[in-house]
């Protein structure tokens, strides 16, 4: 039998298939480029840069343990002009490190070219406590900077920075930044108390020895002082049979509400003591888990602490900056609704709430001099 080929036909279906490969491979390349792609940069600016948190930060940011590890940042440190010769240090070395992420580092002691186009503000640097000090006058010298910083990332930051202070007081620093920068949003305004909320995690997981990322939901309430209130009425362990409270594993409730608090309360001081420094790798950590939070999401049933502004939750005045049990999710955090709060836990709130109304009032009271 003779079989008739039909060879217009045959490289019809040829070229059809060869152009259907063609278009595949190029949405697959096309697809792998996206993939591939950098992201934009982000700036993120750190204030007191030179100083010993600051130092701890830069490189953690630069290996985008703050941002995560496929996101290019640009680093605007500033600091003072006594401080100029040591930034300028911390600048070389971050060149020497040569992190693939860092994608430009602006070392200054000018506010307006920190401040500008900066997606992300960590401020760092303040006026510490001097040995003989009155507490009226560290204050005022904070309230002056903070007033002085806030109209500078007003005018220059991104029109959506994120703010976190570290400085302390940072609740009451906080304070002062939200009212010169009205046109900041509210809700991008926010308190380091993140390094109370871990403390907690680590002494609870050397309490019971187990993991610390087994520990969840610990808050802390209030101030980032010896008046904070470390909460654990509602954290958890992650057993082999379940979650499991806190509480009951512990079964030690005098323990819980007198040690664990002051411990948590007094970490700062204990580490000042005995290193003579601050907590410089603790808080800067602490820095870019509040960050790496708020913009990326807190894990699915957790939650963490934020000092952020009051919206008069828990009876809370509203306005105060305050650290309250927050979950994020797309950038924005909200405040953990409808947590049961027993007698003991409303006196604690209270107090440290009643401590950050004085802070106010004293930081209102030097803004008038
Ligand atoms: N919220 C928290 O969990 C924690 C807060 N802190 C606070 O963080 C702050 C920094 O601590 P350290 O790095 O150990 O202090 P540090 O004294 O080593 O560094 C502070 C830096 O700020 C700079 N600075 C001062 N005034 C400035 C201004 N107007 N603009 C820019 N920079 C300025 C200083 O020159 C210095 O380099 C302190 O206020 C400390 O009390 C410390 C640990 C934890
Ligand atoms: O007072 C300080 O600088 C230390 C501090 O805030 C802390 O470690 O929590």
């Amino acid at each position: 039998m003779y079989l008739e080929i039909d060879y217009y036909v045959l490289l019809q279906k040829f070229l059809v298939v060869f152009v259907c490969f063609a278009l595949l491979w190029k949405i697959i390349r096309y697809l792998l480029n996206l993939l591939n792609m950098e992201k934009d940069p982000v700036i993120v600016l750190v204030t007191g840069a030179a100083g010993q948190i600051g130092y701890a930060l830069a490189p953690m940011i630069a290996r985008g343990v703050m941002l995560g590890p496929d996101q290019p940042v640009i680093l605007h440190m500033l600091d003072i002009e006594p401080s100029k010769e040591a930034l300028e240090g911390v600048k070389m070395e971050l060149i020497d490190a040569a992190f693939p992420l860092l994608k430009g580092v602006v070392a200054t002691t000018d506010v307006v070219e920190a401040c500008t186009g900066a997606d992300i503000a960590v401020m760092v640097g303040g006026f510490r406590r001097k040995e003989g000090m009155e507490r009226k006058n560290v204050m005022s010298k904070n309230v002056s900077i903070y007033k002085a910083q806030a109209s500078a990332l007003e005018e220059h930051a991104a029109a959506n920075c994120k703010v976190l202070v570290v400085a302390n007081p940072a609740n009451t620093n906080a304070l002062v930044l939200k009212e010169f920068a009205p046109s900041i949003p509210e809700k991008n305004i926010t308190c380091l108390t993140r390094l109370d909320h871990n403390r907690a995690l680590g002494q609870i997981s050397e309490k019971l020895g187990v993991q610390v990322n087994d520990v969840k939901n610990v808050i802390i309430w209030g101030n980032h002082s010896s008046t904070q209130y470390p909460d654990v009425s509602h954290a958890t362990v992650t057993t082999n049979s379940g979650e499991m409270s806190v509480s009951k594993l512990i079964s030690n409730d005098q323990w819980l509400k007198t040690q664990f608090i002051t411990t948590v309360q007094q970490r700062g001081a204990a580490i000042i003591k005995v290193r003579k420094l601050s907590s410089a790798l603790s808080a800067a950590s602490a820095a870019c888990d509040h960050i790496r939070d708020w913009v990326l999401g807190t894990p699915q049933g957790t939650w963490t602490s934020m000092g952020v502004c009051s919206d008069g939750s828990y009876g809370i005045p509203a306005g105060l900056i305050y650290s309250f049990p927050v979950t994020c999710a797309k950038g924005e955090w909200s405040i953990v609704p409808g947590l049961k709060i027993d007698e003991f836990s409303r006196t604690k709130m209270d107090a440290t709430a009643n401590e950050l109304m004085e802070e106010k009032s004293l930081a209102y009271s030097c803004l008038e001099e």
